[in-house]
């Protein structure tokens, strides 16, 4: 507990806000002059549902040419000199850690808050028709403002091993607190890792024990998100303009947090994960049912061959605050 304490002494009067995405809940701190070092304990201690003020995860907003000692960012703004960032037109990198103080490469439902904040906070504007680039670990995102709340570019899927790519098999094994035996799943990549696994209905999904994390096996090396996925019965639909909606209900268990009540990434996951069992890439536009509400996911084919991913979903401002 000392632990606790002396970790948010430190950071006695920082700026907080707190901000949720489809329940997927996050401590947001704007660090515009990138003076603000967070360790992990402190992270830890800001996420800690009792001692703190609880989250899933953390989000810092710095500018990116503002970002000290952070490898990856410096490899991708060197990667991509036609980045800019300066104090007058600030590049926005999101800094994600999970709740137990780890840093992960990107967070969809955390890409809406951060937008979120970022506009409430005056630190930019977005009109409606704009995008708002955004620099996170996986590469650059791109928010636009939507009816519902935001979208955001989140860059194409692949499989997480790319000799996946030739098969479509699955390519791992899960078990979990709940089933009775382990069960096929397809490892993804969303910028961040993801294991995804069908299940036959949904009473099976709501009596899964998530408190204990799955067992994957092989695990990915930086380990993994699991995404737990009962297909819809009819699985596609007509909506209203008379387009094919695929449809499934999901529930996740996060690398460096736990059971979350949404995960964005992991949506995206899940979506491609349904379309590949299927062996139908032509519905593309897809809803996932998370326990935190609903998140859309649509796919475009590019000239490539990979598909682009685009999550839609809403993003609200619960509370600001400074640290006592
Ligand atoms: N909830 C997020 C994903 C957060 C990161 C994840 N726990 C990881 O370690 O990769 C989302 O909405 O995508």
């Amino acid at each position: 507990m000392a632990h606790h304490l002396t970790g948010l002494e430190a950071l006695r009067g920082t700026a907080v806000t707190k901000a949720h995405a489809t329940g997927n809940d996050f401590v947001m701190i704007a660090d515009p002059a990138g003076e603000q070092t967070l360790e992990a304990h402190q992270v830890a201690a800001l996420c800690d549902r009792h001692l703190g003020i609880g989250g899933d995860g953390l989000i810092r907003a710095v500018p990116a040419h503002r970002v000290a000692g952070d490898a990856v960012v410096s490899r991708l703004l060197a990667e991509a000199p036609e980045l800019s960032s300066t104090d007058e037109a600030p590049l926005w990198f999101m800094d994600y850690r999970n709740s137990d103080g780890s840093v992960s490469e990107m967070c969809g439902n955390g890409v809406r808050a951060f937008a979120h904040f970022l506009i409430h906070q005056d630190l930019v504007q977005l009109l409606e028709g704009q995008q708002l680039p955004v620099l996170t670990r996986a590469g650059l995102r791109s928010v636009r403002k939507v009816p519902e709340g935001y979208a955001i570019g989140m860059g194409v899927w692949s499989f997480l091993d790319p000799e996946q790519a030739a098969t479509n098999a699955s390519d791992a094994l899960v078990i979990a607190a709940g089933l009775e035996e382990p069960r096929p799943a397809l490892s993804i990549s969303m910028g961040n890792p993801h294991t995804v696994v069908a299940l036959g209905d949904e009473t099976t999904l709501k009596d899964l024990n998530l408190h204990e994390a799955p067992k994957v096996d092989p695990l990915p090396p930086a380990g993994t998100n699991v995404e737990f996925v009962v297909p819809a019965e009819p699985l596609v639909t007509q909506d209203a303009d008379g387009q094919a909606v695929g449809r499934v209900r999901m529930r996740v268990h996060e690398r460096g947090v736990g059971e979350t009540m949404s995960c964005g990434t992991g949506a995206c996951a899940a979506a491609a994960a349904v379309r590949v069992w299927a062996a139908d890439d032509t519905v593309n536009l897809w809803r996932v049912d998370v326990p935190g509400g609903q998140v859309t996911v649509r796919f475009t084919a590019r000239e490539d061959g990979a598909e682009d991913v685009e999550l839609s979903g809403p993003a609200q401002l619960v509370l600001t605050g400074t640290l006592a």
